[in-house]
C-alpha cells in the first residue's frame, strides 16, 4: 500500500486532497487509471483476490497431519491439545476428501465427539455426532458414539436406538459384540426408562422482550442533523428499538475467538466454513446463514441396511437438516470473500464496506436499480477528512472494488462512478458503523499465591463484530445520554436509562460520557473519531462533574473550594458564553448550590470577588501553585504504579506498601476528592491489597473508589440502595447530581467479588444493587449478559 502510495503523482494526491463529493467520481476515475498502468498494483490485486495465491485453501494433505497430531494426543489423554488439532483439522480438510473409504470430515467429526465426550461435554459430542451422521448416515462409530453420550446424559431411548442402528450398520465382528455388551447393559439397566436430560440451551432467541409500542420519529435539527425522539412518554428501562444489521463482520482480533455470524464466543465443537480455512461458526445454522444456502452433501448417504420402520424414522430425524431452508437470507454475506486473501488482509471496515457492496448488488439483480451500489442515506464526513484520509479511502475503495471485481466482473463495473460511491460508502462507515460488544467478566487471579489466589471479579467490554444498522444509525450522540446500546447475537438493542418526555430527543453515548472524561477530552475524541464538534447539553451546559473531574482542592484545608487549571477554566468559560453555539444560558436550571456557585462565579468575570485564573481557588480566592501540585501528583502516581508493577513480579519489597499509602495521601491533599486521578488509584490499591490477600483493606480501597465514581453518576434508586449500603455516602450524594451509569455497576462486581472472598455479610445489598443497576440497563436480558452474576447470586 505504502508503495503504491508513494507512486503517485502529486498533482494527483493534491486534486484529491480538495475532492469533494461532487467531483469524487473524477479523481477516482484519474486514480484508477494511475493504478491501472501499474504492474505493481495488478500483483497486489492478484495477491489479494486470486484463489491460487490464497492462504485459506483447505487441503487434504494438511487435514490429515493435524488428524494424525490430534489423534497422537488423545492415545497420550491430551484432551485439550486432541480438541485443538482436530478442530484444525476440520478447518483444512476439503468437504469433498476421502480417507479409507469415508468422508475426511465426517471422520473428524467423529474423533472430535470422542474428545469432547471424554472432557464432559455431551452436547457438542452429539452436536458433532449429528454432523457426521448428516454426512454418512452408515457411519457405525457415530451411532456408537452417540448412544454413548445419550447414556451420560440419562437419555436411554434415544441411547438404545444408536445403539442398535450403530448394530445393524457396524460390519466387524468385534465392533458388533462391543455394541451388543453395551445395548444389554443399558436395557438391563434401565429397561428403556428415559429421564429427561438437563440440556442447556444456547439458543437466546427463548427469550421474550419484545419492544413496547414507542413510537420514534425522525426529526432534523440545525446542531446535529437528524435525530430520533418518541412521539410519547417513555419510563426507563424502556426496550425501544430492535434492529438487525444491513451488514455485519467479526472484529479482526476475534476471528479465532467468536463465531463469524452472530459474535457469540466460539464453543468447543465449532463448525468451520465448507469452503475456506478461515471463517468458523458456533452452530451450523450460523454457518448456513454466512453462506447463504444450505449445503447438502450426497456421499454415502444411504444407511445400505433395512431397518424397522420405527427405528428408520428415527435415523430420518437424526440426520435430517435441522435448518429450515426459508428461514435463511439467500445473500450469504460470507461468499464473496471464501477463499481469498483479502478479508483477512484488508481492514474491518473496507470487508464490512465489501458486505454493503455485495448485498446491495444482489438487491440491485432483484430490483433492477440503476446503481449497483445502494445509497444507505447514511450521513458522511468526507467533507471534513484530511487529505491523507481522502487519499486513504480512494486507494482503499479501488482496492476493494478490484477484489470484488475479480468475482463478479459485470456486477461490479469498475468506473470513477462505482469507485466514488464505494469511497463515500467508507466514510458512511466512519461515521455510523456501531461496534458489537460483548461483556467478560474476568478474574484477575493473585500473582501471590501463598495468600489464597483470592479473585477480583471485573467487568469489561469485548469489541467482537462491526455493523451497520440502518434505523440505529439515525440516534444522536449525548454525553449524557438518556439511552443505551447493546448486543445480542447480531441483534441491536435500545433501551432507555432515564424517563424521557415525548419529543425529547433519544440520544446514546458514542464513547465519551460526563463523569469518565472531562470535556475537553470528550471533544477532541469526538472530533477525531466522527468530525464533529459535540453540542450535547453536557458539552454546552455547566455540570458539577465537569468542573471536579481533574480539578484541584483549595490549600485551605476548611475551604471545600475547587481549583481550576486553565484548560478547565477555558472550557467551562465557553460553556456559559450565551453566544456560542445560539445555546441559551442554562444556569437557572442547575439545581444545585454548589454548582450555582461555581457557575456564577465562572459567568461574572468581572465584579466577581476572586478572579477566574488558573490556580485560585473559586470559593476563598486562596492560591495554589499547579506546577509544584502537578509535579508532586505525578510522583506519587508513579509510587503508587511501581508498587502493582512490584506484585506482577512477585518480588515486593518491604517499604513499597507504605510509600504507595503515602502517595494517596499526597493525592487525596491535592486533589479534589471527586477527581478522577483519586478513585483510579484507590482503585489500585483495592486491587493491589486483594492480590496479597488483604481482603479488608481491599475492601475500604474499592470502596473508596466507588464512592468517587458514585459521587459523579448516579440515579435516584441507585442513591437509596446506595445510602442503606453505605451511610456516609449520603452526604457527599445529597450534594450531588448525574445520572445513572453501568460503570457503578461494573464497580459494585469487583466489590462484591471481594466482599464474598472474605465473607462480608454487606455482600448481600451489594449483590442486589448491581442486579437493580442492571435490570434498569438490560430489562430481563440481564442474565445472558451478565452469566457470572448468577455465580455471584450463587456464591451466597
Ligand atoms: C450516526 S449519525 C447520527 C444521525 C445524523 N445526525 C444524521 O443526520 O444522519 C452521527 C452524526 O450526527 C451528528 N451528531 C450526532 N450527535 C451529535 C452531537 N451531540 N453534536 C453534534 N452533532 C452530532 C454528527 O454529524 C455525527 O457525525
Amino acid at each position: 500500500m505504502e508503495e503504491l502510495k508513494s507512486a503517485i503523482p502529486k498533482t494527483l494526491i493534491l486534486s484529491i486532497s480538495q475532492s469533494n463529493p461532487h467531483n469524487l467520481p473524477n479523481t477516482c476515475s484519474s486514480l484508477h487509471d494511475f493504478f491501472n498502468q501499474l504492474p505493481q498494483f495488478h500483483q497486489m490485486v492478484e495477491d489479494l483476490a486470486h484463489m491460487e495465491t490464497s492462504l485459506f485453501l483447505k487441503t487434504k494433505k494438511s487435514a490429515l497431519e493435524f488428524k494424525l497430531k490430534g489423534n497422537n494426543c488423545f492415545s497420550n489423554g491430551d484432551n485439550s491439545n486432541a480438541l485443538r488439532f482436530y478442530t484444525q483439522a476440520l478447518r483444512a480438510a476439503p468437504r469433498d476428501a476421502d480417507d479409507k473409504g469415508r468422508s475426511l470430515v465426517a471422520t473428524l467429526y467423529v474423533n472430535r465427539a470422542a474428545v469432547l465426550q471424554k472432557m464432559g461435554l455431551l452436547v457438542e459430542c452429539l452436536h458433532d455426532c449429528k454432523r457426521a451422521l448428516a454426512i454418512s448416515r452408515s457411519y457405525s462409530k457415530a451411532w456408537f458414539r452417540r448412544g454413548k453420550a445419550n447414556i451420560s446424559m440419562g437419555n436411554y431411548d434415544d441411547a438404545v436406538c444408536d445403539l442398535k442402528v450403530s448394530l445393524c450398520t457396524e460390519q466387524s465382528l468385534s465392533g458388533k459384540r462391543q455394541i451388543e455388551g453395551e445395548l444389554k447393559l443399558i436395557l438391563d439397566h434401565h429397561n428403556g426408562k428415559d429421564f429427561p436430560p438437563d440440556v442447556a440451551k444456547r439458543n437466546e432467541s427463548d427469550i421474550h422482550d419484545q419492544p413496547q409500542q414507542i413510537q420514534l420519529q425522525c426529526v432534523s435539527t440545525e446542531m446535529k442533523g437528524r435525530g430520533m425522539v418518541s412521539l410519547t412518554d417513555v419510563p426507563q428501562a424502556t426496550l425501544l428499538h430492535t434492529e438487525e444489521p444491513y451488514a455485519a463482520v467479526v472484529s479482526k482480533h476475534c476471528r479465532e475467538t467468536h463465531c463469524h455470524f452472530c459474535f457469540n464466543e466460539l464453543p468447543a465443537d465449532i463448525v468451520p466454513c465448507h469452503s475456506c480455512s478461515l471463517a468458523m461458526y458456533c452452530s451450523q445454522l450460523c454457518q448456513i446463514h454466512a453462506i447463504g444456502k444450505h449445503l447438502q452433501y450426497t456421499k454415502n448417504h444411504e444407511l445400505g441396511v433395512d431397518l424397522s420402520s420405527d427405528l428408520e424414522k428415527y435415523v430420518e430425524s437424526v440426520t435430517k437438516a435441522s435448518v429450515d431452508g426459508g428461514l435463511v437470507e439467500q445473500i450469504g454475506e460470507h461468499k464473496h470473500e471464501c477463499g481469498v486473501n483479502w478479508p483477512a488482509a484488508l481492514p474491518t471496515e473496507i470487508v464490512l464496506a465489501g458486505r454493503v457492496i455485495m448485498k446491495s448488488i444482489a438487491q440491485h439483480r432483484c430490483f433492477d436499480k440503476s446503481s449497483p451500489i445502494v445509497n444507505l442515506e447514511l450521513c458522511h464526513n468526507y467533507v471534513q477528512l484530511s487529505a491523507e484520509a481522502k487519499l486513504e479511502l480512494h486507494i482503499s475503495s479501488i482496492i476493494l472494488l478490484h477484489c470484488l471485481h475479480h468475482r463478479y466482473s459485470s456486477d461490479v463495473p469498475l468506473n470513477g462512478e462505482t469507485i466514488s460511491q464505494c469511497a463515500l460508502l467508507l466514510s458512511q462507515i466512519n461515521v455510523n458503523s456501531m461496534a458489537i460488544v460483548r461483556m467478560r467478566s474476568s478474574d484477575s487471579i493473585s500473582p501471590l499465591s501463598s495468600a489464597g489466589n483470592h479473585t477480583t471479579n471485573t467487568v469489561e467490554q469485548v469489541r467482537v463484530g462491526q455493523a451497520i444498522y440502518l434505523a440505529g444509525s439515525l440516534f444522536n450522540h449525548s454525553c449524557q445520554p438518556n439511552i443505551h446500546t447493546y448486543f445480542l447475537s447480531r441483534t441491536l438493542y435500545i433501551r432507555t436509562t432515564d424517563f424521557v418526555v415525548a419529543g425529547h430527543p433519544l440520544e446514546l453515548s458514542y464513547g465519551p460520557q460526563v463523569g469518565q472524561w472531562s470535556c475537553k477530552e470528550r471533544q477532541s475524541a469526538l472530533k477525531e473519531q466522527y468530525a464533529f464538534v459535540c453540542s450535547c447539553t453536557s458539552c454546552s451546559q455547566l455540570n458539577l462533574s465537569d468542573l471536579v473531574i481533574n480539578s484541584f482542592r483549595c490549600l485551605d484545608p476548611n475551604c471545600s473550594g475547587v481549583v481550576l487549571d486553565s484548560s478547565v477554566v477555558n472550557y467551562e468559560k465557553q460553556k456559559v458564553n450565551p453566544f456560542r453555539c445560539g445555546l441559551p444560558l442554562q444556569v437557572d436550571k442547575l439545581e444545585h448550590d454548589e454548582v450555582k456557585r461555581v457557575a456564577s462565579l465562572l459567568c461574572t468575570e468581572t465584579g466577581s470577588a476572586h478572579q477566574i485564573e488558573p490556580g485560585f481557588c473559586l470559593s476563598c480566592g486562596a492560591y495554589r501553585n499547579l506546577e509544584a501540585s502537578n509535579a508532586a501528583i505525578e510522583r506519587a502516581e508513579i509510587c503508587i504504579r511501581r508498587w502493582e508493577d512490584s506484585l506482577d513480579s512477585g518480588k515486593v519489597p518491604s517499604n513499597m506498601l507504605s510509600n504507595a499509602l503515602r502517595s494517596l495521601d499526597v493525592l487525596k491533599s491535592t486533589l479534589h476528592p471527586y477527581n478522577k486521578k483519586v478513585a483510579e488509584a484507590e482503585d489500585y490499591l483495592a486491587q493491589a491489597f486483594c492480590a496479597i490477600g488483604e481482603l479488608q483493606r481491599a475492601c475500604h480501597h474499592c470502596q473508596s473508589s466507588i464512592k468517587v465514581n458514585l459521587t459523579m453518576l448516579y440515579t435516584d434508586r441507585t442513591r437509596q440502595a446506595i445510602v442503606r449500603f453505605c451511610g456516609f455516602l449520603l452526604k457527599i450524594l445529597e450534594k450531588l447530581y448525574g445520572k445513572d451509569n453501568i460503570v457503578i455497576g461494573n464497580e459494585l462486581v469487583k466489590l462484591a467479588s471481594i466482599q464474598l472472598s472474605f465473607g462480608d455479610p454487606a455482600v448481600e445489598q451489594t449483590i442486589n444493587m448491581i442486579n437493580s443497576i442492571f435490570s434498569q440497563h438490560y430489562g430481563s436480558h440481564v442474565s445472558i449478559m451478565f452469566p457470572h452474576l448468577k455465580f455471584l447470586k450463587r456464591s451466597l
